[in-house]
């Protein structure tokens, strides 16, 4: 599979969400309620008093258990487009179910208005799993990025289209700071190339980097259906040397095949993992599912040297 890395982009104006436009105001809500809680001198020392979180990008670059993708498995009790979906009591259990069914990395809804999920949630999970523990929300402040660091997160997500390209830079900049990985997340190419050069920019800066982990969301944010040929059409946008992972629909094992065979090097599944009788079961499922094995980051793709 052959990815151009170009950063190259036309001057495009996709549809805004309008959901997304409302998850991002009310988390800045959120953050200028928690500030007036703790500050953020206090929480950043409390989150660099933490021991270090084990590292997403490792665990994702070491192959699933038949050699396929690795399976980050999701924790969330509702969403926009399905309502409810579990009520998940005690969510460390179910993450520690995930694990034994050969889950490489846990991720966890914390956004409350429309996933009904916590950072308490986050906390329980990466208090009790030794995967790597993904903060899943609408981050648009670098208070976020502590509070993930706080509560034990090993990584943060950061949607491109939820930031312009400045707080993008200064996000996954604070992110690998927090000693976190950033799992920056893209819905369309263009969206890529933004990544792309958010990745540049904080790499040239000097000062601290890390792998490069890229998801490409399925689910388009304003119609919130999934489309199942998006990331076989965004794939070859992201740089060389990123770890890849497709994002949303998974719910069985030809299905991780198919973004195997496009190049995933991980999925993330939410709904179906969550909603399944047999948690253990079911993500063994997706783990053994045939997939060609492909090579580490390093291990045979050639490597963005920027
Ligand atoms: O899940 C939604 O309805 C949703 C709507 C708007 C923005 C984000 C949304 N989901 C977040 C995710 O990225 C998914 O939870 C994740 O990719 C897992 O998807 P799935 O396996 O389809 O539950």
């Amino acid at each position: 599979m052959a990815r151009s890395g170009s950063t190259r982009r036309k001057a495009v104006s996709t549809p805004v969400s309008e959901f997304l436009v409302r998850a991002c105001a009310e988390a800045h809500e959120r953050v200028a309620e928690a500030r007036d809680l703790v500050g953020f001198d206090e929480l950043r020392a409390a989150a660099r008093s933490r021991p270090a979180p084990p590292g997403l990008a490792e665990a994702l670059a070491a192959p699933g258990t038949a050699g396929g993708p690795a399976i980050i498995a999701e924790l969330k009790r509702a969403s926009p487009s399905r309502g409810h979906l579990a009520w998940l009591p005690d969510p460390a259990a179910r993450a520690i179910a995930y694990t034994e069914g050969g889950a490489r990395a846990v991720s966890v809804l914390t956004e409350p208005a429309h996933f009904r999920g916590t950072l308490a949630d986050l906390e329980a999970v990466a208090h009790r799993v030794d995967v790597p523990v993904l903060r899943k929300d609408f981050l648009v402040d670098a208070y976020q990025v502590w509070e993930a660091r706080a509560a034990g997160a090993a990584a943060a997500l950061l949607i491109v289209a939820a930031l312009d390209q400045g707080r993008m830079v200064e996000l996954l900049r604070t992110t690998w700071e927090a000693g976190l990985d950033a799992l920056i997340e893209v819905h369309e190419v263009e969206e890529a190339a933004r990544a792309h050069e958010a990745l540049r920019e904080v790499r040239a800066g000097g000062s601290v980097t890390r792998p490069a982990i890229i998801g490409v969301n399925a689910r388009d944010l304003r119609t919130l259906t999934v489309d199942p040929d998006r990331f076989a059409a965004c794939v070859d946008a992201l740089p060389a040397d990123a770890l890849a992972v497709a994002e949303s629909g998974v719910a069985h094992p030809d299905d991780v095949a198919r973004a195997a065979a496009a190049g995933a090097h991980a999925v993330l599944v939410g709904e179906h993992l969550v909603t399944a009788a047999d948690p253990v079961g079911a993500v063994r499922t997706l783990a053994g599912a045939v997939g060609p094995r492909r090579p580490a980051v390093g291990q045979g793709r050639p490597v963005d040297a920027s």
